[in-house]
């Protein structure tokens, strides 16, 4: 008989509670979108993360519609993207995001990018605010935010985002940024936890699954999450969906999580913020 684990919780700056462990949907079209979430939120899943770029808010909300579950029990983010940064366009984006998901409310919602070469995210957080402030959305925040673009944030706004979103795994450890996030009281939220499946075959990975008994995917979550970072993990393999959740019954010792440190090696798999302006 499998067990639904319980997700440990992280509670963002504004008092609002996150499951610590997610799902991700980037690269699943929208049509295989619905049964990827349903499997994941059959397997305790309760977060889960989208944007308006990847096509299938749709689908998502076709699973959550489809789930059961009480409209709290689940926590749902979406993103503005870029080609909609602006104040008006960002609010006309989040009314056709709440559509498409078919939800009164988000939980969570992102400033996808900064692209500071439109100058925009200034006047699109102001949009996020006003939503906020409605009541439309339970907490705001940004991703892909390096430490100067929040800097300017914060100077020229009122609310501090909850979350940033950025790629950390062990080959990027993005350390410049989870040291402005934490100044700042903003959760680090990571995408491509696992570096899409390019960190797993590493020998000081396998090495610590062999001795846990674990997979080296289990491995890459727990290090997250033992350093308090929320992760969102993309499957659509049942087997591996169930496997990214089933990492609360081992913890790694201080050793383990020192080695995995030593990997850091500027291994981005995606664009540089500075530079993507899509
Ligand atoms: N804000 C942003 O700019 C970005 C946000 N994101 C968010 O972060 C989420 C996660 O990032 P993503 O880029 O998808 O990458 P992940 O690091 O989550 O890796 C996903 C890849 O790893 C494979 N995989 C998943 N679990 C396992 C496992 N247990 N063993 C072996 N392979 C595995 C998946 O294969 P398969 O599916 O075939 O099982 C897929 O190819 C996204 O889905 C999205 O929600 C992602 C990129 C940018
Ligand atoms: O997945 C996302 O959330 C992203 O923003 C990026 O992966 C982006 O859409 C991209 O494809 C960059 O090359």
């Amino acid at each position: 008989m499998s067990i639904t684990p319980i997700i440990p919780t992280v509670t963002l700056n504004n008092g609002v509670e996150i499951p610590q462990l997610g799902f991700g949907v980037f690269q699943v079209p929208d049509a295989e979108t619905t049964a990827a979430v349903t499997i994941a939120l059959a397997a305790g899943y309760r977060s889960i993360d989208t944007a308006a770029i990847y096509g299938n808010e749709a689908g998502v909300g076709r699973a959550l519609a489809d789930s059961g579950l009480a409209r709290e029990e689940l926590f749902v983010t979406s993103k503005v993207w870029n080609s909609d940064q602006g104040y008006d366009s960002t609010l006309r984006a989040f009314d056709a995001t709440l559509g498409r998901l078919g939800l009164e409310a988000l939980d969570l919602y992102l400033i996808h990018w900064p692209t500071p070469q439109r100058g925009l995210y200034l006047d699109t957080w102001r949009a996020l605010e006003a939503l906020y402030a409605e009541g439309r959305v339970r907490a705001i925040g940004v991703s892909n935010f390096e430490p100067a673009h929040l800097e300017r944030l914060i100077a020229g706004s009122s609310v501090v985002p909850a979350v940033n979103q950025v790629e950390l795994h062990p080959a990027l450890q993005n350390r410049a940024v989870v040291a402005a996030d934490t100044r700042y009281g903003i959760a680090t939220e990571v995408w491509s936890p696992l570096a899409q499946g390019t960190v797993l075959d590493d020998p000081t990975v396998t090495g610590i699954a062999a001795a846990h008994g674990k997979t080296p995917a289990q491995v890459v979550l727990r290090w997250h999450l033992q350093q308090g970072r929320i992760v969102i993990p993309k499957s659509v393999t049942p087997r591996r969906i169930a496997e990214n959740l089933d990492v609360f019954d081992f913890e790694l010792a201080g050793d383990e999580l020192a080695s995995i440190d030593t990997l850091d090696r500027d291994g981005r798999t995606g664009p540089h913020p500075d530079e993507f302006n899509a």
